[in-house]
Parts: structure tokens; C-alpha cells; sequence
């Protein structure tokens, strides 16, 4: 993968993803000179259980880094900076006198924290936590995870208020390993990644004391709030021991950041396993009553915060792969884009994959998915077309809650992501927002974000105009649809919709 056109210094950014990790080594220009990636194994414990061995986790991450370092052929001496960008909201919990996880992290997805929200919601109010951090009260986040391990780990909870046990989100766990781990590594995390967690004060950017006594989690517990652009420490081992690491930032703040979406008003969307639209709304939170979450973009160094409002779908790639995995009618992702290319449109059926509640802009656990309008006519084709069309409605859905939020009408839309390799959802999602969408040549938008976060705090580039300056178009669809009929699938979209609710009942 090495480019031989390309002269260091360099820049490394590890990926820390849901499925995998990754490692990219970046040039000046933001091109990319090699990578190495490797996969994780996904544990489900009980349905709607998730998690991941966090042990295996940092032995890949620190594999990807050699093998990528090794694949671009230089040594440490070339890297000026690590970049780290992660899953959000994941869920560890280590002890730091060995170094070891005291549970598997608790994924994102997990929802085992449903009844502990409804409860904590009961308790202290909804409207409390929103109006703190920014947050519906949902399993999705960090904090009622950590709840749940203290609670369900025998002994935790005394070991926790003894100092003995840090949390943190997959940022934390790697820069804690890559800083040394037992040995004097550092225990931060950036304001990014703390907006997920539910306990941090989205206007001091600290964590809020009154949150941590009602979700009953121990201070001591926590990693210290840092920016997001700025030296953490440095690599200790490894094929990058020495460098400074310079940035951490949530995998889709990474993108909004790898994107340039430094003006307030763009918006970029990543497809990936889920799919999370943000919008940049400037240096002022804004609220959203529109079901959206109000989250930190970035954080360089000093500077102000930058906010952003955020749509979060949980299942959008998820949905292909169950296709594939489950259903066997595809034998790769790929294969949905000629399968649904076989047919004219969706034949009725719409498909609204609400496997784990719906996020965004419902926010409801009690949801699960359907297959709605299926009669005799509908083939596995339909059925694939519904699958790339419930992406492209669910971001819709995120657009119209978005411009209402902001008041800014999306007049073009920024997309990186594994999923934007299919055209068709590419065109199907131009139609149905009535907005351009535009790719760039460097899909890897999320180690770009980290790379540029760290690059600027070690000075690699000089501010953000010179990252601007590295944006270069890919690919763009234009909308090619009638509104008429634009406007009468989206009405049967939003039927679908309404009959995944109330699925679960109370007790379930
Ligand atoms: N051509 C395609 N059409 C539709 N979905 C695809 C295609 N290629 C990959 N995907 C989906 O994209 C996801 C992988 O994208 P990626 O950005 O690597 O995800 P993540 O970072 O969440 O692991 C998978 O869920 C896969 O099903
Ligand atoms: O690892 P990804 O790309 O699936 O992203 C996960 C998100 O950060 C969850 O909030």
C-alpha cells in the first residue's frame, strides 16, 4: 500500500471500531501510505447482550499498529504524532494494579440497561439528564453500563471506592495501555468521548457530581476530562514507542473533524455498522426537542468547544450483514446493490429494522422491527431494496429533525462509511433527503479526524484551513425523484414506523 510518492513525516491514527480496529499511517496531504486492520469477536451473551474481550482488543490494536507501521515501511522516528479515534459509549472497567478487565466491555448496542433507565428515569427525570448532558436516558450510553457492572460484579463496587478500578471508554483503555498501562500510564479521556458517557456537564465539560450520586458511581472511578487535540503522553513499546500521543475523539466526531465540517451548519453522515449524522451547530450547545442528541464535536487544545447536534441509527450496515449471516440471501454486502438492482422498486415492502429499539428520533426500547405491506408479489429483491431504502429514510428522518432543531435547511450532505460504496443507496439517499451527497477521495474519514487532531496539537499542520485545503470531492448524486412520489413513500415509511411500537410489553 506504500505510496511511493509520499515523504514523511507521518501521522498514525488508530480506529479502535465495533468490529474492528485499525491502524492508518497519513502524509501531509492526508493520503493514506498503509493500513492494517483486524477483526474482534462480536459476544452475545443473552439477546440483546453485547460485548467484546477487551484483552483482545489491545492486542489487536497494537498488532495493527506494527503491522501498518511495518507495511509503510518506517520506523518511529517518521511518526510525529498517534491519533486515536473509537467506538463510543463501549463500556470497560480494569483493574489498575494489574491491568486487567474486571467484565468484557459492555458494547454500545447493549441494552441490558433498558430497565435501569426506566427506573433512574422514574427516580431523578428524564428531563434532568437531557438538560445536563445533553442525553435521553437510554441503554445506549456509558454511565448506566457502568451502573450495571457495579452492581452485577461481586465485590466491584468496594474495590471501585477503594481506587482500585478505573472506567473508561475504548479511548481510555488504549491510551492507558499505549502510555504504559501499570506502569504510569495516563487515564484521560476527551470531552468527546465523556459527552457519551451521561455524566459529564455539557457547559462545564466536567463531570457532574450530582449525575455521578444519582446513577451511584464513585468519582474515583473516572478518567480526567482532556481536549481532544492536545499530548496525552507518549507510546511506551511497540513499533511507535516514543511518539507523542495527540488526540483522541468518538469515531463520529473523528469523521465530522476528518470531513472539515469546521463551519457551523455542515453536517456529515457515516454509514457504517450503524449510521450517525452530525451536524457542526458552532460554539453554543444546541438543544434539540426534536429526539436528536446534543453532543461535542471537537475540542482543540484552549480553543472553545465546538458542539454538535447528532441523529444516531443503530442499525443500518448491521441490517446487510444480518441479510447476509442470518438470512442467507446474499453471500457478501455487496451483492444487496445487484439484487436490488434487479427490480424496479421496493413492491410495497418496507423494512424498518428497529432490532434494538429505535434510536433516533424515537428513542424508543420498546420498538422492534417489521416488515410492513408484504403481499404474494414481494421477492427477496424487494425485500433487499426496502434494506438499502430504510438507511436512506431513517437519515431523512435525522434531516427533518435536524433542520428543525438548527433551523438550517441541509443543502448538501458530507458521507463516508463502508456503505457508501453502493450507488444505489447513494442515489436513494440523495432522492429521498432532495439534497446532494457528496463522498471524498479519502473515505477513511475517522483515522483522518484523529490524524488531523493530532497533527495540529504537535503542529504537523498549521489550523484547520490547511486540513480544509486536503478535502477533495470523490463522488456525488444529485436527487432524480418526483416529490409527489418522494412524499408518498415517505408516508408509508413513517406507517412502517409506527407499527414497531409498543412491541415489548412493560415487563419484557
Ligand atoms: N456495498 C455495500 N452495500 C451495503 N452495505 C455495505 C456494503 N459494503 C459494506 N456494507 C456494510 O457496511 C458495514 C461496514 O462498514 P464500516 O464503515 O467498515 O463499518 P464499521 O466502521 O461500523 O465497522 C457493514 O455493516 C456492511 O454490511
Ligand atoms: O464503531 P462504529 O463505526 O460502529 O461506531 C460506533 C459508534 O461510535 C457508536 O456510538
Amino acid at each position: 500500500m506504500t505510496d511511493a510518492h509520499t515523504t514523511g513525516p507521518f501521522i498514525a491514527a488508530i480506529d479502535q471500531g465495533t468490529t474492528s480496529s485499525r491502524c492508518i499511517v497519513f502524509d501531509k496531504d492526508g493520503r493514506i501510505v498503509s493500513v492494517d486492520q483486524k477483526e474482534h469477536e462480536q459476544i452475545f451473551p443473552k439477546p440483546g447482550w453485547v460485548e467484546h474481550d477487551a484483552a483482545e482488543i489491545w492486542t489487536n490494536v497494537q498488532e495493527v499498529v506494527d503491522a501498518a507501521v511495518a507495511k509503510a515501511g518506517i520506523t518511529a522516528a517518521d511518526v510525529k504524532a498517534i491519533g486515536i479515534t473509537n467506538q463510543r459509549e463501549t463500556t470497560l472497567l480494569w483493574d489498575k494494579n494489574t491491568g486487567e478487565p474486571v467484565h468484557n466491555a459492555l458494547v454500545w448496542q447493549d441494552t441490558r440497561t433498558d430497565a435501569l433507565c426506566k427506573e433512574l428515569g422514574r427516580n431523578v427525570g428524564q428531563d434532568r439528564f437531557r438538560r445536563e448532558t445533553g442525553l435521553p436516558l437510554a441503554s445506549y450510553f456509558a454511565g448506566p453500563k457502568v451502573r450495571w457492572l457495579l452492581d452485577n460484579v461481586e465485590g466491584l463496587r468496594e474495590r471501585a471506592e477503594r481506587g482500585d478500578i478505573l472506567f473508561g471508554t475504548m479511548d481510555s483503555w488504549v491510551i492507558w495501555n499505549l502510555t504504559g498501562g501499570t506502569d504510569g500510564g495516563v487515564h484521560v479521556t476527551d470531552v468527546t468521548n465523556a459527552s457519551r458517557t451521561m455524566l459529564m456537564n455539557l457547559h462545564t465539560m466536567e463531570w457532574d457530581d450530582k449525575i455521578l450520586s444519582s446513577m451511584e458511581i464513585p468519582a474515583a472511578v473516572l478518567p480526567e476530562i482532556r481536549s481532544s487535540a492536545e499530548v496525552y503522553g507518549s507510546a511506551k513499546g511497540g513499533a511507535l514507542a516514543g511518539v507523542p500521543v495527540a488526540s483522541a475523539l468518538g469515531d463520529q466526531q473523528a469523521a465530522l473533524f476528518g470531513q472539515t465540517c469546521f463551519a457551523e451548519g455542515e453536517a456529515k453522515s457515516t454509514y457504517g455498522t450503524g449510521t450517525f449524522m452530525l451536524m457542526n451547530t458552532g460554539e453554543t450547545p444546541v438543544n434539540s426537542y426534536n429526539g436528536l442528541l446534543t453532543t461535542v464535536g471537537y475540542r482543540i487544545g484552549e480553543q472553545k468547544a465546538v458542539y454538535a447536534l447528532e441523529g444516531s441509527i443503530a442499525v443500518t450496515g448491521s441490517l446487510v450483514q444480518w441479510m447476509r449471516d442470518q438470512m442467507g440471501l446474499i453471500n457478501s454486502a455487496a451483492e444487496i446493490e445487484t439484487l436490488a438492482l434487479s427490480v424496479e422498486d421496493n413492491g410495497g415492502a418496507y423494512f424498518v429494522p428497529a432490532f434494538s429499539g429505535l434510536f433516533a428520533p424515537y428513542w424508543r426500547p420498546d420498538a422492534r422491527g417489521v416488515i410492513a405491506g408484504l403481499t404474494r408479489y414481494v421477492t427477496k429483491a424487494h425485500i433487499a431494496r426496502a434494506v438499502l431504502e430504510a438507511t436512506a429514510w431513517q437519515t431523512r428522518e435525522i434531516s427533518d429533525a435536524m433542520t428543525k432543531d438548527s433551523g438550517v435547511e441541509l443543502t448538501a450532505l458530507k458521507v463516508d462509511g463502508g456503505m457508501t460504496s453502493n450507488n444505489l443507496l447513494m442515489q436513494t439517499l440523495s432522492d429521498f433527503l432532495d439534497a446532494p451527497v457528496v463522498r471524498p477521495m479519502v473515505a477513511e474519514t475517522t483515522c483522518l479526524g484523529a490524524a488531523y487532531a493530532a497533527g495540529l496539537a504537535v503542529g504537523f499542520w498549521p489550523d484547520t484551513d490547511a486540513l480544509r485545503a486536503n478535502w477533495r470531492r470523490a463522488a456525488e448524486w444529485t436527487p432524480r425523484m418526483d416529490a409527489t412520489q418522494r412524499d408518498r413513500e415517505y408516508k408509508s415509511w413513517l406507517k412502517a414506523v409506527e407499527r414497531t411500537m409498543g412491541w415489548l410489553e412493560d415487563e419484557e
